[in-house]
């Protein structure tokens, strides 16, 4: 399910910030935002109810890991406020992700499209050797992402967030619909941050990735628009 705009992450602290980074795109430029917790945790569901008045699609990436029960009631809620795409975390277990479709689809509005679910594996800032030793996974990284996706879509999610890396390992493991959203996406030099499986957008969609997500290099760079426009265009192989 490929996706042509670079998901742009608004890691942004309230509405204000957010409005100065739009105001610098044409306004008919329909972006795909990711909204985290950072804005979520200040401005709430207004935040989303503004995006999508405006046009925008919306990834609601709170990464959800609870009881099952706990999940499944918040993502009833999740479903009424119209986002496209929500997540949780793998590590939440197999049930845990099988309440939280049910919690989706219960929620979502007669009528409406349910929002695509998928599973965080490890966060691409998780090194192979950072696993090993704060999660005591004795296992290559891509094994533990694989499983993850197994039981992701054992369960019924979308599909799964993880690094460009282990997308052809995935896609084979469960099938080429599955979805893979890959943060930890960089142009080549930028600067790399706190994430450790980073790929260019280009090598992404090389890969096999379906949404590529992008924060700081776009965010942060002196001219927003620009940095958008070129990820775009190395996404889409110059296209
Ligand atoms: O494994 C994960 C899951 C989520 N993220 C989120 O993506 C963006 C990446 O931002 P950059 O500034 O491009 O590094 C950020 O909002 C994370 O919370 C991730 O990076 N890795």
């Amino acid at each position: 399910m490929f996706e042509k705009r670079p998901v742009i992450a608004l890691d942004f602290h309230c509405k204000e910030e957010v409005e100065k980074f739009l105001a610098q795109f044409d306004s008919n430029e329909q972006l795909y935002i990711k909204i985290g917790m950072e804005l979520f945790y200040q401005e709430g569901p207004s935040i989303v109810t503004y995006l999508k008045e405006l046009g925008h699609s919306v990834f609601l990436d709170l990464k959800l890991h609870d009881i099952p029960n706990t999940v499944k009631s918040a993502m009833i809620g999740l479903a009424k406020m119209g986002v496209d795409m929500v997540n949780v975390h793998a590590a939440g277990g197999f049930e845990m992700m099988k309440q939280a479709i049910e919690g989706l689809e219960e929620g979502t509005p007669e009528g409406a499209k349910r929002p695509i679910l998928i599973a965080v594996t490890q966060l691409t800032s998780t090194s192979e050797e950072d696993m090993h030793r704060d999660q005591l996974i004795q296992v290559p990284i891509e094994n533990s992402v694989v499983h993850y996706a197994r039981r992701a879509r054992e369960a019924g999610l979308d599909g799964v967030v993880c690094s460009a890396l282990e997308v052809a390992m995935i896609k084979r493991a469960t099938d080429k619909n599955f979805i893979c959203l890959t943060p930890g996406i960089r142009p080549k030099g930028a600067e790399v941050g706190d994430q450790k499986r980073v790929k260019t957008p280009s090598e992404a969609r090389r890969i096999g990735s379906d949404y590529i997500v992008v924060g700081r290099p776009i965010t942060l760079a002196e001219k927003p628009v620009d940095a958008y426009h070129e990820i775009l265009k190395d996404w889409n192989y110059g296209n």
